[in-house]
């Protein structure tokens, strides 16, 4: 009966399915690019079978406002899915919880005491300590005119400013060392971003995530997290706080007060996934989004120069930049934008879900139909881009285009109810320590390699990540010679 209240609906157009698993052999190693390329063949909404899932593709930025924007309220959910729902103790997390009074009450509580902006004002000192130790770390390196991995120094940088802000505590204080802790950021994303059988294939799928491994892996990649988390929660119970609370305090004063969100008393378990939300969603997208901005910038030589140049007139000899000067640095500010709009860490946003039947671009999505909106995609739209492979930050000037809108040309954040809680704290972050790593030093290619040499590959998980690491050999620059 249903399917003949469907026929004169009109469903997106998409490829061909096979039986049992629909397209999912379509979407290839890094399906954003996959998915592009179906939109040359059939447009800016396609719809796909993922196995047992109905999924539409949104790749333009008009039908993705008509997501975001007109029908936010009705594509505000996510899926429910065996990699999320594990890693964020079954869905008590904001970014991964389906839409609901629980999801609005924590956001309202992280966004009030993490990530607003007089919040995240009140932490500035913090991340300037810890980009003054990175640079001074690197010129250690410097002295010795070997390389450096930058996405090694990046990541503990942002490990450091995220676990501080949030935690109160240095990352480095913890169990894992350096190299291990970049193995389970990756495994954790790539395990959020899991295409698990379980997911597209009811009843059966759990038996094929038992024979790929797929479900011990996602096991090990739990524990190794939850006994981090815990680690920072013993701490806080342990020691007196004698400095301002931060939010870890303020959940563990809601879990012994026995508070009540949506019904439900708040355990230690609601706390261990907003740090799994903080502390993956803050570490993985600022560090994602540093290496590739430095990875163009040494391919561009001449916007790297642009960029030294703008920091270096602006700060004089003062020796470091801080944060109050970022905004002044319009030319660094657009390198940020147009790194965030070819390399837009989350490709495909996070999923979401559609609650009601809508109509986007003249065609019908019902309810329960996952959506993923390409980002990627878009930052790379011909219609909307000129030369839109080229890194070029001047696209930028005059423009009234920007993250927040008006319209969606720029969404490496999401935008609506679901968009990125954090993109002050994410920006912030990451301008703050281009701008000191462009004053400090001037940057070189190792061992004779040109620019055209930079391995650009992506790897992807739930975000998409540069596949080989950044080495790079740091000159110290001469402030005394200006
Ligand atoms: C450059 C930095 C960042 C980028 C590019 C970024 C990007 C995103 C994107 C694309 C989404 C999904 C939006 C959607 O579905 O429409 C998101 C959601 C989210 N982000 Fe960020 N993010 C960044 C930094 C951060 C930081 C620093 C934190 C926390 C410390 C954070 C926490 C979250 C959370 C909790 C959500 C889930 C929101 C919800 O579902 O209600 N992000 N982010």
């Amino acid at each position: 009966k249903k399917d003949i209240k469907k026929q004169n609906k009109q469903l997106p157009p998409g490829p061909p399915k096979l039986p049992i698993i629909g397209n999912l052999h379509q979407l290839g190693a890094l399906p954003h690019s996959s998915l592009w390329n179906l939109r040359k063949k059939y447009g800016p909404v396609i719809f796909l079978q993922l196995g047992g899932v109905p999924t539409v593709i949104i790749s333009s930025a008009k039908t993705a406002s008509e997501v975001l924007k007109v029908h936010d309220l009705d594509c505000c959910s996510r899926p429910l899915l065996a990699g999320t729902g594990r890693l964020s103790y079954n869905y008590i997390d904001i970014a991964f919880a389906p839409y609901g009074n629980y999801w609005r009450e924590m956001r309202k509580i992280c966004v009030l005491e993490l990530f607003s902006t007089k919040r995240v004002q009140s932490f500035g000192l913090i991340r300037e300590q810890e980009v003054a130790s990175l640079i001074n770390s690197i010129s250690q390196s410097s002295l010795s005119a070997i390389h450096v991995d930058l996405s090694e120094k990046l990541l503990s940088l942002a490990a450091n400013i995220i676990c501080r802000t949030a935690f109160g505590k240095r990352f480095q204080e913890n169990e894992f060392d350096e190299g291990k802790f970049q193995e389970v950021v990756h495994e954790a994303m790539a395990m959020l971003g899991s295409f698990s059988a379980s997911d597209f294939f009811p009843y059966v799928g759990w038996i094929i995530d038992r024979l790929t491994g797929l479900h011990s892996r996602l096991e090990k990649s739990f524990h190794e997290l939850d006994g981090f988390y815990q680690q920072v929660i013993d701490q806080h119970l342990k020691t007196k706080q004698e400095k301002e609370e931060d939010i870890i305090d303020l959940l563990l004063k809601l879990e012994k007060n026995q508070t009540k969100i949506d019904g439900a008393p708040i355990t230690q378990d609601h706390i261990k996934a907003i740090l799994m939300n903080v502390f993956l969603g803050g570490v993985d997208t600022g560090v994602i989004t540093m290496i590739w901005a430095m990875a163009e910038l040494v391919r561009n030589p001449r916007v790297m120069k642009k960029a030294q140049e703008e920091i270096r007139t602006y700060i004089g000899k003062k020796g470091k930049v801080n944060e109050e000067d970022i905004e002044e640095l319009k030319y660094l500010k657009m390198v940020v934008k147009e790194a965030l709009r070819l390399h837009p860490p989350s490709v495909l946003l996070i999923p979401r879900e559609t609650l009601s039947h809508i109509k986007i671009d003249g065609y019908d999505i019902y309810p329960k139909t996952r959506i993923q909106v390409n980002v990627w995609g878009i930052g790379r739209d011909p219609d909307i881009w000129k030369s839109p492979e080229e890194f070029v930050p001047e696209r930028f000037e005059d423009s009234s285009i920007d993250f927040k809108g008006p319209h969606d040309e720029l969404l490496a954040f999401g935008a609506g109810k679901r968009g990125c809680p954090a993109m002050y704290m994410g920006l912030i972050m990451v301008e703050l320590a281009l701008a000191n790593l462009l004053y400090c030093f001037d940057w070189k290619l190792p061992n004779g390699m040109k620019e055209e040499d930079v391995n650009m590959d992506e790897a992807a998980g739930l975000t998409v990540y540069k596949k080989l690491p950044l080495n790079l050999v740091p000159v110290k620059y001469k402030i005394e010679n200006e």
